[in-house]
């Protein structure tokens, strides 16, 4: 039997950093809270933090710590202390090293025009999804930038959660261009660099459900 998972868009809101950002996002209506546990973005946070805001989430959202490239030992640190339902890798990490945590994973590939999209996505058949987000020579992500969303295989969208530049003003576009299983986003729908706006998360939100 083949799951009717297009009935909805799930949602991603990442780079979460405080309580009260966790809790508009969910009253919005979002599935999943994005963690960033790399110290050169400016919505990083430590374990501790991460563990303090999902402690006060209500049941039923999914917590994800987002690496780059991370030694192993830190991946596992940050796994003793929160509690996440799914990792996700946006460096170069390889499948091998995506599946030693024994946690559903989440891999990142950022698109450059030309890329071959699908055959990078089967580099990873163990990942629960392929985020796909926009390349950026300095910046492995949250950059505020589209790619062409036409590069995103059609056979391949429910696997996908279709990232970067994503806001309230392109979403709908977005989906119905793609139709990916979820979308994910952080700038689009910030007041500052880790800060949250409550009123761009229900635009982002009508943004999805008028799709
Ligand atoms: O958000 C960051 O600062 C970040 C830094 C380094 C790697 C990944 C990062 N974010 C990953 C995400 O999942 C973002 O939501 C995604 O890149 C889209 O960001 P945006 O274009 O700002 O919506």
């Amino acid at each position: 039997m083949s799951l009717p998972i297009h009935a909805r868009t799930r949602v991603k809101i990442c780079g979460i950093t405080r309580k009260e950002d966790a809790l508009h996002a969910i009253t919005a209506g979002a599935d999943a809270l994005g963690f960033v546990f790399y110290e050169p973005s400016p919505r990083a946070v430590s374990a501790a933090q991460a563990a303090a805001i999902i402690a006060s989430l209500p049941p039923f959202v999914s917590t994800v710590g987002l690496f780059v490239d991370a030694p192993a030992q830190q991946v596992h640190a940050t796994l003793a202390t929160a509690p996440l339902s799914l990792l996700q890798f946006h460096g170069d990490e390889t499948e091998a090293y995506c599946q030693q945590f024994q946690r559903p994973y989440i891999k990142a590939l950022r698109v450059q025009s030309g890329d071959d999209v699908a055959a990078r996505m089967r580099e990873y058949p163990s990942a629960a999804a392929i985020l796909l987000d926009a390349w950026h020579p300095n910046q492995p992500g949250g950059t505020g930038l589209c790619f062409d969303w036409q590069q995103v295989p059609k056979e391949m969208s429910t696997r996908v959660v279709l990232a970067g530049g994503l806001s309230a003003s392109n979403v709908a576009d977005a989906i119905r261009a793609v139709r990916p299983y979820a979308v994910d986003v952080s700038g689009g729908v910030e007041s500052a660099k880790g800060i949250k706006s409550a009123e761009k998360l229900i635009a982002f939100m009508a943004g999805v459900q008028a799709a």
